[in-house]
């Protein structure tokens, strides 16, 4: 059968009474989140919407991220490698859309951004909790940046929790230890609220892991994992940084840093890195 006159015929059985149904916007709590898009500029300035919306479809990918990160961190505990690594694959993929999206939010010139910008006061990204919980459930834990969320108390749970929470990597590296790998024990018994720091000892571990992948497939599949999540995460890091330089330049930002120069210091920052370390002594 065709369709004639371009318009479709609906299917005799399609629900069209909902009244007393689960409907797709009750569902979705639709009304919530569509009318939580609310530009602050006066008069409204056209491009809030867009940057509104770049941070708010941000944030919800990021709740979901965090819901998958720490759930994987939960498999590695109870050796579910398996499990672990269906949901670090899951975070990939939103990683590479969160990437991709910043050519979104680089239509917005310079220009039309300093027309708005006043208007977000000291609001910044850097009180964005989520994406601080994300990095501390990788490992890179600062106490230090808990004090910005004290007027969340939400937030500042959450960033507590998951500051005390031992990391993917130390879970990984328990996980490692259990599975007869020789992990220092300096490594697992560290302070989990502080910052992961490069640990030698772990380098020869992987290195056999490595070199015996066809042994330790499982060992090696994850270490590979853990390396994606880690070159992803720097991607988003250096979008942002490349976007903050297109639209402000080398303009302070409005959450009281030095700018671009602040952003670039985090392109240091590493979760994993006896990861990368050992690609130097792959062959060697
Ligand atoms: C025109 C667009 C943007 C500009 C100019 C910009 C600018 C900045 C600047 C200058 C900082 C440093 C902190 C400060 O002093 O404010 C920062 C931090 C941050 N921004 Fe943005 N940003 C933009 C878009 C975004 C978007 C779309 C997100 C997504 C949620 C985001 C998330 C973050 C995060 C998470 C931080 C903290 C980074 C860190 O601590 O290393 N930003 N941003
Ligand atoms: N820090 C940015 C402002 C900004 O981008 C922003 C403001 C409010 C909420 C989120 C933001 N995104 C990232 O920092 C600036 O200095 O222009």
């Amino acid at each position: 059968m065709t369709v004639e006159k371009n318009t479709r015929k609906l299917d005799k059985g399609i629900v069209r009474d909902l009244s007393s149904r689960m409907s797709y916007g009750a569902y979705l709590q639709l009304p919530t989140l569509l009318s939580a898009q609310r530009p602050v500029s006066t008069p409204e300035h056209h491009d809030e919407m867009l940057f509104i919306i770049q941070h708010q479809t941000t944030e919800l990918w990021l709740k979901l991220v965090l819901h998958e990160l720490r759930s994987a961190a939960e498999h590695l505990r109870a050796d579910r490698l398996g499990t672990a690594l269906k949901g670090i694959a899951r975070v990939k993929h939103i990683q590479k859309t969160l990437t991709e999206q910043w050519s979104v939010l680089a239509t917005l010139t310079p220009t039309e951004y300093s027309q708005f910008r006043g208007f977000l006061g000291n609001s910044s990204g850097f009180q964005s909790s989520q994406y601080r919980a994300v990095e501390f459930v990788l490992g890179n834990k600062n106490r230090k940046m808990l004090p910005v969320f004290e007027s969340d108390p939400e937030a500042h749970a959450l960033l507590q929790e998951v500051l005390e929470a031992p990391s993917i990597y130390d879970e990984f590296l328990a996980y490692l230890h259990r599975q007869g790998f020789d992990v220092p024990a300096s490594v697992l018994n560290r302070d989990v609220t502080r910052a992961h720091e490069f640990v030698p000892e772990l380098v020869p571990v992987f290195k056999h892991i490595y070199e015996n992948a066809s042994d330790n497939w499982g060992a090696y599949e994850a270490c590979e994992e853990l390396v994606d999540l880690e070159d992803n995460f720097q991607l988003w890091r250096f979008r942002h940084l490349r976007t903050v330089q297109r639209t402000i330049g080398m303009k302070g930002g409005t959450g009281g840093s030095s700018g671009a120069a602040f952003l670039q210091k985090a392109l240091e920052l590493t979760f994993f890195p006896e990861l990368f370390a050992v690609r130097t002594e792959i062959g060697q």
